[in-house]
Parts: C-alpha cells; sequence; structure tokens
C-alpha cells in the first residue's frame, strides 16, 4: 500500500481582491504543496465557472476543494458542491473585498495565515442554505438596500473597497419602500408589510456583525430577521441599533428561529443569496444541516461571540493502492 499525499483543487479568481489572488499564486502553491498538499489550479474565467470547477473537482475525485477569491468565488464553488452527495472539505482563502463568510469563521484574510488554518486540518462541519435550487452559507435577504451588494460596479469596488457598498447604500436611501410578504413556517404564517427580511445562517454581513447574534453554523435552524414597514428615520434608527447588536428588542424587529420558510409576495422582489443575485420571490428556503466541512483555525472560536464551532481533524495522508500524481492548470 502507497500513501499519497492529499490532492487539492485550488478554484481561484484572478481578478479578486485587486489582483492579489494572481500575484500571490506561486507562494500560496508553494505554501499548500510543503505542507503536504498536491495542488492542482482552476483560474476561474467569469461568472458561474467556479460553480463547473467545483463539480468538476469532485467527480475527478479530489479530496480537497479550495476556493480563493471573494464571497462571489465562495458563494459559486459552494453551489457546485451542495447537491453532490460527496463533499470534500472545503478550504478558502479570503482575497475579495468584504469575505463576509472568512470573518464570521474567523479564518485569517491574509493568505499565509489561510494556507496554515488548511495546512493544519482542522475542519467544522456547517448546515447549508438552499434556496429553491441555489445555496448559500452565509445569509440570503430581500428588500431595501438588500441589492446593492450586487449593483455596485466591481470597478468602483477594485478602486475604493467596501466604501463602495457605502455609497450605493446612501444613494438608495431616500427611494426605500415597503413590500408585502406572506410568510410561512414551522412558527406559524405572517402577513406583513416589511422594509426588508433577512434569513441567517451564519451572522456576518457587510460589518453588521451581530444582526443574528443567535445564529449559528452547526443547529440546523435559520435565523429570521424582517423589519416592519416604516418611515426612512425609523428605518435609519433600527440600522444604527442592529450595527451595535441591539436591534431584536425593537418593535419595528420581527425576530424567529426555523429550519423551513417560504415567502411569497406579490411585489417584485429580488433575493441576495451570500451578496449575488440568486433570484426573484417566490422562494422556499430549507436549511440542510451539517452539510459542508469547511477547514477552520485549530481553537475552534468562531468570531463574534457565536457558540464555539465543533472541531474535527481531517487527516491529509490515506492509504491508497493508487498512485495519483496528476497535475494540470487550467
Ligand atoms: N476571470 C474573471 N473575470 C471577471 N470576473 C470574474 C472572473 N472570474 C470570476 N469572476 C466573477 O467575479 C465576481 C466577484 O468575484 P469575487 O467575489 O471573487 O471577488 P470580489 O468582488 O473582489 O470580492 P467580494 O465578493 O468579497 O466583494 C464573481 O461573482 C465571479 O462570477
Amino acid at each position: 500500500m502507497a500513501v499519497r499525499p492529499k490532492r487539492a483543487r485550488l478554484i481561484y479568481n484572478p481578478t479578486s481582491g485587486r489582483e492579489e489572488m494572481k500575484r500571490r499564486l506561486p507562494e500560496i502553491l508553494q505554501r499548500l504543496e510543503r505542507g503536504g498538499l498536491e495542488t492542482s489550479t482552476h483560474a476561474t474565467i467569469g461568472e458561474g465557472d467556479a460553480s463547473l470547477a467545483a463539480a468538476e473537482a469532485i467527480a475527478r475525485g479530489f479530496d480537497v476543494i479550495i476556493a480563493a477569491g471573494g464571497d462571489g468565488t465562495l458563494y459559486e464553488v459552494v453551489n457546485g458542491m451542495a447537491e453532490k452527495e460527496h463533499r470534500p472539505p472545503l478550504g478558502i482563502i479570503p482575497l475579495g473585498t468584504t469575505n463576509d463568510f472568512a470573518r464570521a469563521l474567523n479564518i485569517p484574510r491574509n493568505w499565509e495565515g489561510a494556507v496554515d488554518v488548511i495546512l493544519k486540518q482542522h475542519a467544522t462541519v456547517i448546515d447549508v442554505g438552499k434556496m429553491n435550487k441555489r445555496y448559500f452559507i452565509n445569509i440570503a435577504g430581500g428588500g431595501s438596500l438588500t441589492e446593492l451588494t450586487y449593483e455596485v460596479p466591481s470597478k468602483l469596488k477594485t478602486m475604493i473597497g467596501q466604501m463602495a457598498y457605502y455609497m450605493k447604500g446612501l444613494e438608495k436611501l431616500p427611494r426605500l419602500r415597503p413590500i408585502e410578504l406572506y410568510i410561512q413556517t414551522e412558527e406559524g404564517d405572517l402577513h406583513e408589510e416589511v422594509m426588508l427580511f433577512l434569513i441567517s445562517n451564519s451572522n456576518s454581513v457587510g460589518g453588521f456583525e451581530r444582526l443574528a447574534p443567535d445564529a449559528s453554523l452547526s443547529d440546523g435552524l435559520f435565523d429570521v430577521l424582517i423589519l416592519k414597514k416604516c418611515n426612512l428615520a425609523e428605518f435609519i434608527r433600527v440600522v444604527s441599533l442592529a450595527l451595535r447588536g441591539e436591534h431584536l428588542d425593537d418593535p419595528n424587529i420581527i425576530y424567529l428561529q426555523t429550519q423551513h420558510i417560504q415567502v411569497t409576495s406579490p411585489d417584485y422582489v429580488q433575493i441576495n443569496l451570500d451578496g449575488e443575485f440568486g433570484g426573484t420571490l417566490p422562494c422556499l428556503f430549507t436549511n440542510l444541516p451539517q452539510h459542508l466541512h469547511i477547514f477552520v483555525d485549530e481553537t475552534g472560536q468562531s468570531t463574534y461571540k457565536n457558540p464555539p464551532l465543533n472541531l474535527m481533524k481531517l487527516p491529509w495522508k490515506t492509504k491508497t493502492g493508487v498512485e495519483d500524481n496528476e497535475q494540470d492548470e487550467g
């Protein structure tokens, strides 16, 4: 029986993080290889390509998949993996603008630290959200301001980073309109005019670190946050409370936990999934418990005082009769 190193497929967006990924690629590969991971790469060429690359990596039997880039790349990789029966553990090298999900999991936002997290082989298993036929790991939402993450031009993001999101938010603020929602959950039904609704698996979104303070990535439940119809002054007041995590007792807020939630509306409502356009209502959201293994910091501490993550060790070396030294690019 030969002992072979684990084979990793690094799926990276060469344009993310002001092209830092492209510049750092040789060093990243060297560090992964030194750490015992035989690594081949796929550079994405545009929207949707990371999903196809992740599905292909699974079909080809890679032991580890690494998503390197921003939240958009991570979202696409998760969508390529979530439907498959066998899902290898996922490593994250966050090199995007906001890196919301890496923040939630306390994954270092520098490439050396992120690579070392993967090499230490500690993983946690997280719930995955399903919306109709799409998947998300962080947060889904609709209504006021939720569409701004995919409306911000990527050129502006490259130039001024996260500030681009705040500028877009200010531009949209005077034009906010409520939407009429019909919501069905195990907890009961609701018919309400709302400003926005958020369905959280994790709790980190665009600097709002305490939006869903009780959200756990491994409890099999979504934390649902609804902001009822209100005027602009009220909206700004509640948003500023949310920045401090002090919004849950506000009378404008409805907060509940559920595994399934059906949302319909007579209005045209776009859905934001992990920062990307995910479709429009009506939608059925389902939490798929413990669906994906992700490499995390060995302390198991998630960010923002969330419950500690459950950890397991995933060893690199496996005993196998097959020698496999395949390397390729593209
Ligand atoms: N070669 C490419 N050229 C242009 N766009 C690409 C390419 N490869 C992937 N993309 C698209 O770029 C989008 C944004 O990428 P990504 O999220 O990785 O980086 P970012 O925008 O810098 O970070 P963030 O999402 O955190 O703001 C992805 O949704 C993806 O569809």
